[in-house]
């Protein structure tokens, strides 16, 4: 199977976010996306996930023709689609039904993230870490050859980053695809990166106030504890 992108351009609110984006991953390889804060990373991977359109370019998924993109996408997205009153157990069997089994039951996936305690706790009473872990353990637990995660490291901690890492390269080992987009380095190995520069600054746009020179001057001097007689 191979993931295709040609000379893709995103338009979002009438803005260029980017453009002329190509890529090509084929199974067993996953690519990074990195880039600013509104450089369009969850933009493209929405893109990819067939839930939002190019403005220009095209995405192309070569392989079995009787199985529909729907079919092979899993989706760890910014907002993670689980429903808080369900227990995690719940959560799980739900999208197992929808989406297809893996080989990987319920109790294993949950082993697999850590979280086997929880399986019987309504969603609402987790952390925020142990909401994408359970996000994770739908991916390992539902028949879906291409991942597409978005921040998958986010409030996630040091060793939970570690456990996601090695979930992420037996994917790859057996097969499976991976798009992923990253603030920081999720250490898989031979992955291919996709840095999104900076949107085009409009005419008329003000600079961030973090590139006036005078910036750092004005924020010591507005959180600078006042000194005594002063
Ligand atoms: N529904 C929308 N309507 C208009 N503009 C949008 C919409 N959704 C996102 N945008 C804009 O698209 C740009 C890219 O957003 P996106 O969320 O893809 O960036 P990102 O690289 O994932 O950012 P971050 O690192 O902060 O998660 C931003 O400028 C954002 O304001």
């Amino acid at each position: 199977m191979i993931l295709t992108a040609s000379n893709l351009s995103c338009r979002r609110g009438g803005r260029l976010i980017f453009r002329d984006i190509s890529f090509r991953v084929a199974s067993g390889s996953a690519l990074v996306v990195t880039g600013d804060n509104g450089a369009g990373k969850s933009s493209l991977i929405a893109m990819i996930a067939g839930l939002l359109t190019p403005a220009e370019g095209e995405i192309a998924l070569s392989g079995d023709p009787e199985q529909t993109p729907g079919e092979l996408i899993g989706l760890m997205a910014h907002r993670d689609g689980l429903k808080p009153s369900l227990t995690v157990q719940e959560n799980l069997s739900w999208a197992r039904n929808l989406l297809g089994a893996s080989a990987m039951d319920i109790d294993e996936a949950l082993l697999a993230v850590g979280l086997s305690h929880a399986i019987a706790m309504p969603v609402e009473h987790l952390s925020a870490g142990q909401r994408r872990r359970v996000s994770l353990a739908r991916l390992l637990s539902c028949s879906r050859p291409i991942w597409l995660m978005d921040e998958p490291a986010g409030a996630l901690d040091q060793r939970a980053i570690r456990g996601l890492t090695g979930l992420m390269q037996r994917h790859l080992a057996e097969g499976g695809i991976i798009v992923a987009a990253t603030h920081q380095p999720l250490g898989i190995d031979d992955a291919q990166t996709l840095h999104l520069a900076p949107p085009p600054v409009d005419a008329g746009d003000e600079e961030p106030f973090w590139e006036d020179d005078d910036c750092e001057d004005e924020l010591l001097m507005g959180y600078a504890p006042a000194r005594a007689g002063q």
